[in-house]
């Protein structure tokens, strides 16, 4: 059987109400449990471990996803159930990425039959994240953009304050080590991507792979001036590995050691650490994902044979 965790909030949603009752009737073997606050879908998912559930969708936005991503995270490998999207947020940032259909009916229709496939689980500290961690500025962005306002301009909202915002920002020094290197450095951005975009559609680490046991890291170095903000910029679009101010590496972990605490934003969920350190548990998690998937090295699973664990 399939376990729905629905974010309370979009319970009552008529389109979200008829996608469940299309499923049933559809023939879906689905039982529906809702969250009233912060920790229920986290709870939810590992009783559905230990309930023998095969599967577990997560209804909701990124939050959501990452609430139950971390309580899938707390059972052992063998019990854990497989994860689907119901992508229910104002950004959604997995599920676009994905791929994922983006209306409810066919979102879950998706969830409940394709076939999962294994992806990493980063984890930072004591928190997973499936999905990417930005720090410094990007996180200052996404965490401080109210709602209503997000929700109002979808993915917009985070390029327009964050064009705002570049003017007030304050750089973040520290040390970070990761394997094969280590540096110094006055933070703007610090990026690090299982997946490929996060803050409502900005493709931090457009070449992340799901599944490669590796997190892509975007270091964007502090700027002085106008002239090294355009330096700057365009070295985003290049994605340099060593540039004047970005860099882009690989490494399955990175470990950070502020000076101050540095604003970080894990799965959209905000946070603060002075140091951190990063890992990736490789092929942690069954993932459900569309057969032409972009977020796969692993080649696209047309004939079948890539996929682990097929939809029961
Ligand atoms: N019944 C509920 N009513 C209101 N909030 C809830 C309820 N259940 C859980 N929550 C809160 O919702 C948060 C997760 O929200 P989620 O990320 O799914 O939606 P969102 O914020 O609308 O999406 P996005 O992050 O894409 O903007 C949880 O951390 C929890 O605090």
């Amino acid at each position: 059987m399939t376990r729905l965790i629905l974010n309370g909030k979009a319970a009552q949603l008529p389109q979200v109400r008829e996608a469940v009752f299309a499923s049933r009737d559809a023939g879906a073997n689905m039982e529906v449990l809702v969250t009233w606050e912060k920790g229920d879908a986290a709870r939810l998912a590992e009783q559905a471990g230990y309930a023998g559930r095969s599967r577990v969708i997560a209804g909701g936005g990124d939050g959501t996803v990452n609430e139950v991503v971390n309580g899938l995270m707390r059972l052992t490998l063998e019990r854990r159930p497989a994860l689907g999207i119901l992508p229910l947020g104002s950004a959604n940032d997995l599920a676009m990425s994905l791929d994922l259909p983006q209306t409810p009916g066919a979102a879950l229709a998706a969830a409940l039959r394709l076939p999962s496939r294994p992806v990493d689980v980063a984890r930072l500290d004591d928190r997973y994240f499936l999905n990417m961690t930005t720090g410094g500025f990007g996180a200052e962005v996404t965490s401080s953009t109210p709602k209503s306002l997000k929700r109002l301009l979808g993915g917009g909202a985070y390029s327009l304050i964050g064009a705002l915002k570049a003017w007030q920002h304050h750089p973040y020094a520290g040390h970070l080590s990761w394997a094969g290197g280590q540096c110094d450095a006055s933070l703007f951005v610090l990026a690090m991507g299982n997946g490929t975009q996060a803050g409502g559609g900005q493709r931090l680490t457009p070449e992340a792979r799901l599944d490669d046991g590796l997190l892509d890291i975007l270091l964007v170095r502090d700027f002085a001036s106008l002239r090294d903000m355009v330096t700057m910029r365009r070295e985003l679009l290049e994605r340099p590995r060593e540039g004047l101010f970005v860099e882009t590496f690989r490494t399955p972990w990175l470990r950070f050691e502020g000076v101050d605490g540095l604003p970080l934003t894990l799965d959209g969920e905000p946070l603060c650490r002075h140091d951190f350190h990063v890992e990736v548990e490789s092929g942690a998690l069954e993932l459900v994902v569309p057969g032409d998937c972009p977020l796969f090295s692993h080649g696209s699973n047309g004939a079948g044979e890539s996929w682990s664990r097929a939809a029961s």
